[in-house]
């Protein structure tokens, strides 16, 4: 079955102290699988995402199944069923494994941790953990995992393996793939390897507006597009990049 736009993102705007940071961005997210939200380091990829979850002024329109969220409120726009792991995780490192995954209980649903644990057993062994001591990788898993716990519509993820070893990059990668069965994944990454093993579709931004929309093999299989949009040519898996 072909994909469909769950979201369409359209002339989104953000200015920011001055700076208009966002300058008309328009893309859409298919209703499955991974859509990769890409471009170099400033371009406006976080700001697109936190502009989509209203968590800083916008103009333009966003849409999710057809209904217009673009004047709700981020905990609104979450209840729709948008999870969220942003670049820094969100975890707190003074509780537990488990307290972390209780705070991300909504009221009203029935938390997941069937799921959660089944994906992430690791959790389940480390559950009375401080999560501040828990390593990069396994962080991010209870940041993916405390999204998981609800039934989402769309899970957005940011630079999910920013900073991280290239073993752990692929455990980051395996669990993404495990979690885009879940629901459909907006995923914000520079680590190409990592984006054509899991996004069908990308959008490119650059100095805040979109440069490209299509498939990722597309983009990815045409070096000229890769070195301008991205600012680098090779775009294959080699070992050790994404294990
Ligand atoms: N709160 C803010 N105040 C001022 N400028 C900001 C703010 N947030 C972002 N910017 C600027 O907006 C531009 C886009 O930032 P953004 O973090 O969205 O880019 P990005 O593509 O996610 O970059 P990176 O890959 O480095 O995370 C940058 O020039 C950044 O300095």
């Amino acid at each position: 079955m072909t994909a469909r736009p769950l979201v369409t993102v359209d002339d989104l705007h953000v200015r920011i102290g001055g700076s208009h940071i966002l300058q008309g961005v328009s893309f859409t997210v298919a209703d499955r699988g991974v859509t990769a939200l890409l471009g170099r380091n400033g371009v406006g990829k976080t700001t697109t995402v936190r502009a989509l979850l209203g968590l800083v002024p916008r103009t333009g329109r966003v849409t999710m199944d057809g209904r217009d969220i673009s004047g709700e409120a981020t905990h609104v726009i979450t209840r729709r069923g948008i999870g969220y792991v942003p670049e820094d995780r969100g975890v707190f490192s003074a509780l537990t494994v488990a307290e972390n995954l209780r705070l991300a209980e909504r009221p009203g649903a029935e938390p997941r941790y069937g799921l959660v644990h089944e994906l992430f057993p690791e959790l389940a062994g480390r559950a009375s953990q401080p999560a501040g001591t828990l390593s990069g990788g396994q962080q991010q898993m209870l940041a993916i995992g405390r999204v998981l716990l609800n039934d989402n519509r769309l899970i957005v993820v940011d630079e999910p393996t920013k900073g991280l070893a290239p073993r752990v990059v692929g455990e980051v990668a395996a669990a993404l793939e495990r979690a885009a069965r879940t629901a459909p994944i907006l995923l914000v990454e520079q680590n190409l390897p990592l984006v054509r093993r899991l996004a069908h579709d990308a959008a490119v931004l650059d100095a805040g507006r979109v440069v490209f929309t299509g498939t990722t093999a597309d983009l990815l299989g045409d070096a000229r597009r890769t070195r301008e949009f991205l600012g680098v040519a090779k775009t294959t898996t080699t070992p050790g990049q994404v294990p």
